[in-house]
């Protein structure tokens, strides 16, 4: 039988929240009384004990972080590093923590509902086809801004993106080894840029990433409902 590979989490903690105008940065505004950044590293732990961690921090709160860490006596092992200026820079940094074949899921910090179910879920369709990216269904109708305006397009033919993105390590570091571009929002975009191919798997409506502060208000009432939630 074939040995499994070493998984890694690199965990992408490096931005400032500018859209949640908050004091603090997002990843570190408490919730349920303590960092949404914590909850977010306990549901990658709760899913793999054995998984490698990789948390990525902006520079200047690499020393907040571990206060924090002290401060809550947050039990969970993890590396921390330094993030770069966008999300492509930081998980960029990340990789460079994981070492031989692996497999790695890349996850928003700010996105603490991530089930259990649903990491594995990417792990195994990544171990398989080497991409695995969590997706749900648009719930509203789409238009597509057009020169004249706007015109309706078939929602049926698209997919609202979420992390977990999980990618084979050779071929997450490749794609990581091009000149960043203005469209890469996201890992599969910069791999698909490689001409991979990109597996869905399907993800859930509680997996939000906390960005503007009605969001906060929402995460509010979804930790309380952590344990039953898709
Ligand atoms: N230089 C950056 C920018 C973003 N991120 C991370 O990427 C995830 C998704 O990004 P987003 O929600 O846009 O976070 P921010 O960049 O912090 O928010 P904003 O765009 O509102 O400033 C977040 O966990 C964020 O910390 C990162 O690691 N490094
Ligand atoms: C990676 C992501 O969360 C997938 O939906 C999203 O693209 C991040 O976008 P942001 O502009 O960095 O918040």
């Amino acid at each position: 039988m074939e040995k499994a590979l070493q998984e890694y989490a690199i965990i992408v903690a490096g931005g400032t929240g500018s859209r949640m105008q908050h004091s603090l940065p997002k990843q570190f505004i408490e919730l349920a009384g303590k960092p949404i950044l914590m909850h977010t590293i306990e549901r990658f732990y709760a899913y793999n004990p054995n998984l490698r961690i990789v948390v990525v921090l902006p520079e200047d709160q690499l020393q907040v972080w571990r206060n924090l860490c002290k401060q809550h006596k947050f039990p969970v092992f993890h590396m921390a590093v330094a993030g770069g200026k966008t999300r492509f820079g930081s998980v960029k940094n990340g990789l460079a923590a994981v070492q031989g074949e692996a497999l790695v899921a890349v996850h928003d910090g700010v996105r603490p509902f991530v089930s259990t179910g649903i990491i594995k879920a990417a792990f195994e369709q990544a171990a398989e086809s080497g991409t695995a990216v969590v997706a749900v269904s648009p719930k509203d109708s789409i238009r597509e801004l057009t020169e004249d305006g706007s015109r309706a397009v078939p929602r049926t033919r698209y997919k609202l993106v979420q992390t977990p993105q999980c990618f084979k390590a050779s071929l997450l570091k490749e794609a990581y080894e091009q000149p960043e571009q203005e469209y890469f929002t996201d890992d599969a975009s910069v791999v698909e840029q490689l001409g991979a191919g990109i597996a869905l798997v399907e993800g859930s409506y509680s997996n939000i990433k906390i960005t503007t502060p009605e969001d906060l208000l929402l995460a509010e009432v979804l930790v309380k409902q952590f344990k039953s939630l898709p």
